[in-house]
């Protein structure tokens, strides 16, 4: 039997769109996120990413349209218990030591779990004796997700998490959160621009542009939506859904929506890279959105392509 969709939803907006200061920041967003995604929120700078992370924890209300977390608002009481949020700003007492606030975060929380706490912080033993203003950034980083991920939370979101973290820690941050996805089905939505490092991790994709939602859904079929051509620049493109087409030199490259016509000899066909085909998305705002089953609120909750 199918469970309802709003236990397999982590995430659904519906027609979202949201001014700040009268300006339109985010327009007609529709998309789901099912539960137990490691999701990646990716864009441009003002792009309307940490607008739609503060919608969906609550601190915002759209003003047009609905978002709903396990089919509740944000801010009732179901969906705040079972999310937790660590925006770009990680507001933290600066005058508590570490220790204390993880003391707070497990008096706070009834689920708290010190493990996954401790998991994430990976901080010497003397960090805990320390006041947070006195942490450097990275370290301030890592305490923000670990009072986050300690309330053992069903959905984690989480605004460019990785800005201030040395490769290592951005390493150790990452496998922490795909551990806990895979051992307790958390879903996470991060937004980020370290594309490269997200690509490893990431199973779904949201690529906000322009206030708009531009690609969403699991990440290995978008990319197998599309293909990467490099051929001669002399011979005509071959025909197809272009999304770009550039020339360097003597060769064009050609991303073009799947499945393509055989371009002929001269030309390599491959399914493209993360970082490619986002970087292509971003050069060419006229190419048109893609959803896959799973993101499309379109689709009703019997489509056998929405699944948990
Ligand atoms: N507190 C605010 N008051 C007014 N306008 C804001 C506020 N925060 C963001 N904006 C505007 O909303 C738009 C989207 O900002 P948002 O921070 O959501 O983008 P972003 O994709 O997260 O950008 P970045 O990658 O730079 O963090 C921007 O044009 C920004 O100027």
């Amino acid at each position: 039997m199918r469970e309802p969709t709003a236990r397999r939803t982590a995430v659904e907006a519906v027609g979202v769109g949201s001014r700040r200061r009268r300006k339109r920041v985010l327009d007609g967003c529709s998309f789901r996120i099912p539960t137990g995604r490691v999701c990646g929120v990716v864009g441009p700078n003002g792009a309307g990413k940490s607008t739609l992370l503060a919608l969906a924890a609550g601190l915002l209300r759209p003003d047009e349209g609905t978002l709903r977390v396990f089919g509740a608002a944000p801010r009732d009481a179901v969906a705040r218990a079972a999310l937790a949020f660590v925006g770009q700003d990680k507001p933290l007492y600066h005058r508590f030591t570490v220790a204390a606030l993880l003391r707070m975060g497990r008096d706070l929380n009834p689920g708290w779990r010190d493990d996954l706490a401790e998991r994430m912080l990976d901080l010497p033993a003397s960090a805990l004796r320390t006041r947070v203003g006195a942490l450097s950034g990275g370290e301030r980083t890592r305490v923000a997700l670990a009072l986050a991920l300690g309330k053992a939370p069903a959905l984690l979101l989480l605004d460019e998490p990785l800005a201030d973290l040395d490769p290592l820690a951005r390493r150790h941050v990452m496998g922490v959160l795909l551990a806990d996805a895979v051992e307790r089905g958390t879903t996470v939505v991060m937004s980020s621009h370290v594309l490269a490092e997200l690509d490893d991790v990431i199973d779904y994709l949201l690529l906000v542009d322009g206030g708009r939602i531009r690609l969403a859904g699991e990440t290995d079929e978008i990319l197998a939506a599309h293909r990467l051509l490099v051929g001669p620049a002399a011979d005509g493109p071959p025909t197809g859904r272009v999304v770009e087409s550039r020339v360097n030199g003597r060769q064009r490259t050609l991303l073009l929506r799947a499945p393509a016509a055989d371009p002929g000899p001269a030309w390599q066909v491959d399914e493209p890279g993360l970082a490619e085909l986002l970087l292509s998305y971003l050069r060419s705002p006229q190419a048109p959105p893609l959803l896959t089953p799973t993101a499309d609120t379109t689709l009703g909750a019997g489509h056998p392509g929405v699944t948990a």
